[in-house]
């Protein structure tokens, strides 16, 4: 039973400071310190439209063992950071709550800047680590976040672009890639798979053969180059998506080229979705194209996640249990347009109220119907 939505004001949670490394200890710290200077650090984009199986991803990549030290770097919307939070990663049993987050809006516009301190962040507080996994948010033009590296030239000297790689959502993806965007620009989920170097065709637990066919045929269409996979739960084996080495000297491939072909531009309405069956105070359609939450069930101790893509819902218990002294508060995030946040939470609260009147009604719970 869920309680009435609360509006939790969003709390700067997470410290300034970076995330956790994963802590791997490494035999020949000393000789492997001397070779710092001279290692660069492999920089993937991980991108993909929204509720594509990202962040699915960035998780299998942190909890598989592989022994090396991954920063992740999310850039999730959001009021506050506990929805992401609660999708921390453990490895052995242990939470990283640091996910750093980069906040109102996505990092190729916005929060540049935040990216770029994100990253010097990590370089300078948390000494050197193997990789850097960066997730843009489902709205992001990848290629504004990459070429990014070449904004900043110092930073560019420690770290390099190791590759792109764009999930599509098998369900969704043809949708969002044939979808058209006014006066021809080129819409957000076709941009991420034309710059991609490795694509991961997700969730093919939800399509037929047939449907997985068109959408590999329309993939191929946008982009020849990038090698296709296809995955459930965002799972391939991790040499398949790490060290690409796509943009190395030797590769001949650079992202400006790329860039070129794939002409640019500026991203973004949110197109949304849903069953289109609620409007705003000016009467039109609110439609939401992703959800986010977490919240509250009677007699759970644990944070339950709430996902929404479209009309796909999903309901999971997170790994973070609610402080038996705090006061539950259920927070959603909507991605999506006309949205009214007053018309949302009404909605919301009612939907609990109703099923509470449901399972209490009388006679439901074996309660004897009032005389
Ligand atoms: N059925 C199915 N669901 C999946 C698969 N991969 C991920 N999901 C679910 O899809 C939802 C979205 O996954 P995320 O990894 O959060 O997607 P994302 O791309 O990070 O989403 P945003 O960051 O919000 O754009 C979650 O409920 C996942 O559990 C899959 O292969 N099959
Ligand atoms: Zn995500």
């Amino acid at each position: 039973m869920l309680p009435a939505m609360k509006t939790v004001e969003a709390e700067e949670e997470y410290a300034e400071d970076c995330p956790e490394l994963v802590p791997i200890e490494t035999k020949h710290q000393e000789k492997e310190e001397n070779l710092d200077f001279i290692i660069k650090i492999p920089v993937t984009i991980v991108t993909g439209y929204l509720g594509a199986g990202k962040t699915t991803l960035l998780n299998y990549i942190l909890t598989e063992q592989h022994n090396r030290k991954i920063a992740v770097i999310l850039n999730e919307f959001g009021e506050g950071n506990a929805v992401e939070k609660s999708l921390a990663v453990s490895q052995g049993g242990e939470l990283y709550e640091e996910w750093l987050e980069l906040r109102n809006g996505c990092l190729c516009c916005s929060v540049k800047d935040n990216g770029l301190k994100a990253i010097e962040n990590l370089m300078q507080k948390k000494g050197k680590f193997d990789y850097i996994l960066l997730e843009t948010t489902g709205l992001a033009d990848p290629g504004a976040v990459a070429s990014m590296f070449w904004v900043d030239a110092e930073l560019g000297s420690d770290i390099y672009l190791d590759g792109i790689i764009t999930v599509v959502d098998s369900k969704y993806g043809l949708k969002h890639l044939t979808e058209e965007k006014p006066d021809g620009l080129v819409n957000e989920a076709t941009r991420q798979v034309a710059l991609a170097d490795m694509i991961l065709i997700n969730k093919t637990d939800l399509v037929s053969e047939e449907e997985l066919n068109k959408l590999r045929t329309t993939i191929r269409s946008i982009n020849g180059l990038g090698k296709v996979l296809e995955t459930q739960r965002s799972r391939t084996h991790l040499s398949n998506i790490l060290d690409l080495h796509a943009y190395d000297t030797l590769s001949g491939i650079s992202l400006q080229k790329k860039l070129q072909h794939v002409s640019t531009a500026p991203h973004l309405d949110q197109n949304l979705l849903w069953e289109k069956n609620v409007k705003n105070k000016d009467g039109r359609c609110m439609e939401v194209i992703r959800l986010k939450g977490l919240v509250s069930i009677k007699d759970k101790p644990q944070q339950m996640i709430v996902q929404g893509i479209h009309e796909l819902y999903e309901l999971e218990e997170s790994r973070v249990n609610w402080k038996d002294d705090a006061e539950r508060a259920c927070q959603l995030v909507f991605i999506g347009k006309n949205l009214d946040k007053d018309i949302l939470q009404q909605l919301f609260i009612t939907a609990v109220a109703e099923t509470k009147e449901q399972t209490t009604a009388p006679g439901q719970d074996g309660a004897c119907p009032p005389h």
